[in-house]
């Protein structure tokens, strides 16, 4: 058995990230199969909860898990008494027992590399806005789809998580009513693919953009939450011509402030209205003499959209690609940082985000037909498609006129 840990433990080591991914899933699939139908139960019974409760709710976030952020090492914490009490003492060999802490001894507890883990602070606002707002959508999901017939929901203002949170509000008028929630929400995005490649270490921004001039716009990220994708795309191309404007509705702008650097536009727009970031206007020359009437708009170069349109229904995804359109000049490009899942064998974390979308936001994550359709429905057309993580169905779907 030591050697057979030994050596996963040496394939892991070496194994770049789609390895380390299959890895993964062949353990888990190596799991099950040795597990009985009362393991399978156990272990499915509560999972939705337990981990998200403890980390996220109770005083296990600053007691516990803050506690052990820094001992990935040899480490080893003592447990304060006031948390040593038969409850919490209760809950630290529960964690001990899920891996999340190791036991090292009596009344001693060391941290794991799963404790650093979700230790983290974005790690932990994602576990907070699981806790706090997905699960119910979850407990709510079979009631609605009875109630529905089985159709896949649509409805931006009566969905599964409208149900779930008794409100009308549609969802991201929910989550930024609330300092606290928004807060969660925004550092969670900075954690959402954290780990993974970024589209910036393979999209050739640089060379698409030689000769750009610097007073137009050239990246503008529209719905960018606090901009820890403008922060990315600005670390990997810090010498690029052109503004960078990041947009949003108004609590991510102002969570913008200590995220993104001073020559970044920050500006609260909503992108169900016309995009208003069009670059100059210039006027056309048709011919020798004549100058054309019409003002020839120039658009910026990028108008990047990640994880956006993956929270919309096709209905209020074309609403929103439609107040692009009139703003694109004819270099402008429309980048989608999305899912662009397979036709079939869709791996465990995408199909769950999938049905996250369903239940947030009556949404999907979407194939490359699906978003072929989509963005032709506004005279648009893919352009090309670059896959930058392949083991999690991640590229940009480049579009434009
Ligand atoms: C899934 S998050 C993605 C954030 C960011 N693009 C990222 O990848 O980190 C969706 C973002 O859309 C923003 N959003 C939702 N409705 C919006 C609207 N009507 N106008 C502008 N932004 C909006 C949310 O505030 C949120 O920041």
């Amino acid at each position: 058995m030591e050697s057979l840990i030994a050596k996963i433990q040496q394939e892991a080591a070496s194994a770049n990230y789609v390895e380390r991914k299959k890895l993964l899933d062949t353990l888990r699939d190596l799991q099950y199969s040795i597990e009985t139908p009362e393991d399978a139960m156990q272990r499915v019974i509560h999972m939705p909860s337990t981990v998200h409760h403890l980390a996220a709710k109770h005083s296990a976030d600053p007691l516990l898990l803050g506690k052990y952020r820094n001992s990935s090492s040899v480490h080893s914490a003592q447990c304060a008494p006031e948390i040593l009490t038969r409850k919490t003492g209760r809950v630290l060999r529960y964690l001990a027992s899920l891996g999340v802490l190791k036991e090292a001894g009596r009344d001693t507890f060391t941290s794991t590399r799963y404790t650093s883990n979700l230790a983290r602070p974005e790690i932990q606002a994602g576990l907070y806005v699981y806790f706090d707002m997905c699960n119910p959508t979850y407990q709510e999901m079979p009631r609605y789809l009875a109630e529905t017939g089985y159709q896949n929901p649509t409805s931006f203002t009566d969905g599964i998580f409208q149900r779930a949170h008794k409100t009308d509000l549609h969802t991201f008028a929910f989550v930024h009513g609330d300092p606290v929630r928004s807060a969660h929400f925004n550092h969670f995005m900075k954690a959402q693919r954290g780990s993974q490649p970024k589209c910036f270490d393979l999209y050739p921004f640089d060379e698409e953009s030689k000769g750009w001039p610097s007073d137009k716009p050239l990246f503008v990220d529209v719905g960018g939450g606090a901009g820890y994708q403008t922060v990315s795309f600005l670390e990997r191309f810090p010498n690029l011509p052109g503004r960078v404007v990041l947009q949003d509705l108004p609590e991510p702008i102002e969570d913008a402030k200590s995220v993104v650097p001073e020559n970044v536009e920050r500006m609260a727009h909503n992108f169900f209205e016309p995009q208003p970031v069009i670059g100059k206007k210039q006027r056309k020359r048709c011919c020798y003499h004549d100058w054309s009437r019409t003002d020839w708009k120039t658009g910026a170069k990028y108008y990047y959209l990640r994880m956006i349109l993956h929270d919309h229904t096709d209905e209020n995804s074309i609403k929103i690609l439609s107040n692009l359109v009139p703003a694109l000049g004819e270099d402008s490009l429309i980048l989608l940082d999305e899912m662009v899942l397979p036709s079939q064998r869709v791996d465990e974390a995408s199909t769950q985000h999938d049905l996250t979308m369903m239940t947030f936001h009556s949404s999907m994550e979407r194939s490359e037909e699906q978003w072929a359709k989509l963005v032709g429905a506004v005279g648009l057309k893919i352009k090309k498609v670059v896959p930058y993580a392949p083991g999690y169905n991640l590229g940009v779907v480049v579009c434009g006129l």
